[in-house]
């Protein structure tokens, strides 16, 4: 399989490399206007220089005000047999279609960072027109790079990528500050950053391959007035945590709900 990539910044890269090196595809080809290599691809800057072949996945990985137009601007030809596939956050499938300008299937597919080393999760979603057989070649391909997940209605993607999408971020800030925290209590910043990183990445292997629910996991911790308890009394207080969270997530989702319209 050929794919050829809009854009081969963070996001396109990394899902790039993983699908290569999972032997999903055979070649990658790259189309990124300033960079000057490109790692796994043979680089384009500009789609004038692209050769004439029928790709079988193209991939739109700019950043979203930039999608239609790279859309727009590809030569027909190139997407024959292709199965086009969007990452970009909150540009819909109808003006990704409309922006291509004849019938070549789309998906929309919400990944995350975790992707660079095959622990994302990707969210994905159809408007009719995908066969089967080219709905399985996208559930492999992104289960190359972790989780796959179809949602069936278009608007839930602003869900997906207010809660995974952005996700990783979210737990990358927790560990910031849990990280401050241990060294204001004297840890060096060494041991802090090593601390956090390894905390997370337990408490996410637990929940990822334990056979317990998130509640029955933060339980087992949490000894009768124990640390646990007291931290976790902080955190629960007029339910303060779970209030920032659920505000924090709202408003990334209104932020793709408002991408929708501005792209
Ligand atoms: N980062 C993330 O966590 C996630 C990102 N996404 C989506 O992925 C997309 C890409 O994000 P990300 O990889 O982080 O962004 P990057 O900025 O790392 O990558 C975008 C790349 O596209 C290039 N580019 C700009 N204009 C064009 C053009 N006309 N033709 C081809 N390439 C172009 C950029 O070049 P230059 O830098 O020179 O402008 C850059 O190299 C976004 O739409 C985002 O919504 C989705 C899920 C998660
Ligand atoms: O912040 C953003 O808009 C993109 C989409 C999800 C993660 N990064």
């Amino acid at each position: 399989m050929n794919a050829l990539f809009l854009g081969y910044g963070r996001m396109g890269s990394a899902i790039a490399q993983a699908w290569l090196e999972a032997g999903l595809v055979s070649h990658i080809s790259a189309v990124d206007p300033y960079l000057q290599t490109a790692s796994h691809a043979t680089l384009y800057n500009d789609v004038a220089a692209l050769p004439t072949i029928a790709y079988d996945i193209i991939v739109v990985a700019v950043k979203p005000n930039y999608a239609c137009e790279v859309l727009s601007a590809l030569p027909p030809g190139l997407c024959q047999q292709a199965v086009v596939i969007s990452v970009a956050a909150g540009v819909t499938s109808q003006k990704l279609s409309q922006a291509l300008g004849h019938g070549c299937p789309v998906v929309r597919a919400m990944p995350n960072t975790p992707v660079l080393v095959g622990a994302g999760c990707t969210g994905l979603f159809a408007p009719s027109g995908l066969s089967e057989r080219q709905r399985a070649q996208v559930t492999r391909l992104f289960s190359a790079v972790g989780t796959a997940s179809w949602v069936e209605q278009e608007g839930l993607l602003d869900a997906v990528t207010a809660l995974s999408g952005s996700g990783p971020a979210y737990y990358h800030l927790f560990s910031e500050a849990l990280a401050a925290a241990g060294i204001e209590l004297g840890l060096s910043p060494e041991l802090a950053k090593t601390l956090a990183a390894q905390t997370a990445l337990g408490a996410a292997t637990l929940q990822t391959q334990a056979d317990a629910d998130f509640v029955a996991l933060r339980t087992a911790v949490t000894s009768p007035n124990g640390t646990t308890a007291a931290a976790i009394g902080v955190f629960e207080h007029e339910s303060a945590l779970r209030r920032l969270v659920e505000t924090a997530v709202r408003s990334a989702s209104r932020r793709s709900e408002e991408l929708s319209r501005e792209s």
